[in-house]
Parts: structure tokens; sequence; C-alpha cells
């Protein structure tokens, strides 16, 4: 049987359909879903393996992005993303989903007087939307196995990844979250652009303790066929490079 994605979506998202679409590809079966109506039924969440919070400007972005769905979810659906979790289920945040799943502290819990981290104004001190090349830095995102480099595109202007600490930086680095990083061909630092936005670590996703839950700022969605490659009459390619992440959260349900 296909795993089944829900697609979560608000005032404001707007890569739901492309969300679903790239899950559909992979071979899931897909499904959009107005977090109102997660509100009103937190239990339907137990009908699915997959929870995607897509990109996008949710409640307009307003007092900073993800922050306002962040914080609908810390409250009042806390409970039901938890057992989600606790299900050995995946959770994949995209842009302004990675954004919701910082802010809402499902993806790091909170210490006791802070979050362990944030994503907040670019460096550049604007919106940035070009093609980013990445390195996978661990193996401990499952949604990520298999994978060493990807060419995805970024659209964001609060993607600087920081830590509360140092002590936090380095824990998580240690740890293996910090999987996903930004790369700039052959060179040993990554300056801007490569590095967008100035994440500590060129830090472009991270996932949880369990590998399970994993949030990234470029977006895969958009580099499923091999037209999205703005090269691909010149280059040769044999691999869409997003569609391998949503392949895998298939086929971890396998
Ligand atoms: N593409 C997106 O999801 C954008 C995220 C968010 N609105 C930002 O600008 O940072």
């Amino acid at each position: 049987m296909k795993p089944r994605a829900l697609i979560l979506r608000a005032p404001g998202t707007n890569c739901d359909n492309d969300a679903a679409y790239a899950f559909e590809k992979a071979g899931a079966a897909s499904t959009l879903v107005h977090v109102n109506r997660l509100l009103e039924n937190p239990q339907q969440a137990a009908d699915y393996q997959i929870l995607c919070l897509p990109g996008g400007f949710s409640y307009g972005d307003d007092i900073a992005a993800g922050r306002i769905l962040g914080n609908l979810i810390r409250h009042h659906l806390r409970d039901v993303m938890e057992e989600f979790k606790a299900a050995g289920k995946l959770i994949l945040g995209i842009c302004n989903g990675f954004q919701i799943l910082i802010k809402s502290g499902m993806l790091l819990p909170d210490q006791p007087d802070a979050p362990q981290a944030t994503l907040t104004l670019n460096d550049s001190g604007k919106f940035e939307c070009r093609w980013v090349n990445l390195q996978v830095a661990s193996s401990k995102c499952v949604m990520l196995a298999g994978i060493e480099s990807m060419y995805l595109p970024i659209a964001h202007a609060e993607g600087k990844f920081v830590a509360t600490s140092t002590e936090i930086l380095e824990s998580l680095d240690a740890a293996g979250q910090l999987v996903l990083r930004y790369q700039q061909p052959g060179a040993s630092e990554v300056a801007y652009p490569f590095n967008p936005n100035g994440a500590q670590r060129n830090v472009a996703g991270i996932c949880d303790t369990t590998g399970r839950v994993f949030g990234l700022m470029p977006h895969p969605e958009r580099h499923i066929d091999l037209t999205h490659h703005p090269r691909w009459t010149r280059e040769q390619h044999d691999r869409p490079d997003g569609l391998a992440v949503f392949e895998n959260a298939v086929r971890y349900f396998a």
C-alpha cells in the first residue's frame, strides 16, 4: 500500500501543491489538509505516515517567518505531533515548513529557558532566490539516505540558522544533526552567495535525534524533473536531485 502523506496548509502557504505532487511522483498518496481542519479533528493525523509542512509565507510571515503557525502547533497540536513522531513516522519541513518546525519546538526541543536554535533574517538583508550546492554531512537523516550532494533552489528571506550558544551548536554537530550544508564548489570556505544567508556552519537543513524529522531551507520539490535544472539543455544529468528526498521517505515505509 502507498504511504499516505498529509500536506499541511495554512493561509499563505504556496508550495503545498508542489510538495503533494513530489510525494505522488515518489509513490505516496498525498492529501492537502488545511490547518483549521486539523484543529477541528487532530486525530485524522493518525491516518498518515508522512507529515509535510510545505514552503510559503504562512500567515504572511507576520512577526517572523513560521512564528504564527509554529506557535499554533506548539499550543494546539503538540500532542498529535508528538504522537506522530513517537509512532515512528516521518515529518518533513521545507523552507517555511523548516521555520515552522524550528519555531514550534518540534525539531529541536526547547532548553528550559530558550529554544536551541532559530532561523532568522539573511545576512544580506534581502530575499535570496537562486540555486545552491549542498552537501550531506552525516548519515543521520533517513530522508537523505544514499544522497551525497544536491543542487536545489532556495527562495527565502529568513534562512540564517543560528544556535542559541556555541555549546548547543557543537553538540548538534557532534550528534550529526546538522545534516545538510551549503557548499562552494572547489573551495573549503563557503562564502556568500554560496552560503546564501550566513547560516552558522553553512547549515541548510537539520534533523532531530531520531533522524525522522527533517527541515531544510532549499526546495527539493522544485527539482523533481530533469527539466527543472537550470542548465538541463546544456549539461547531462541522470537524476533530478530533489526527487530522492521524497523517494527515501516513501521507501522508508516499503
Ligand atoms: N519559500 C519559502 O518557504 C519562504 C519562507 C519564508 N517566507 C521566507 O521568506 O523566509
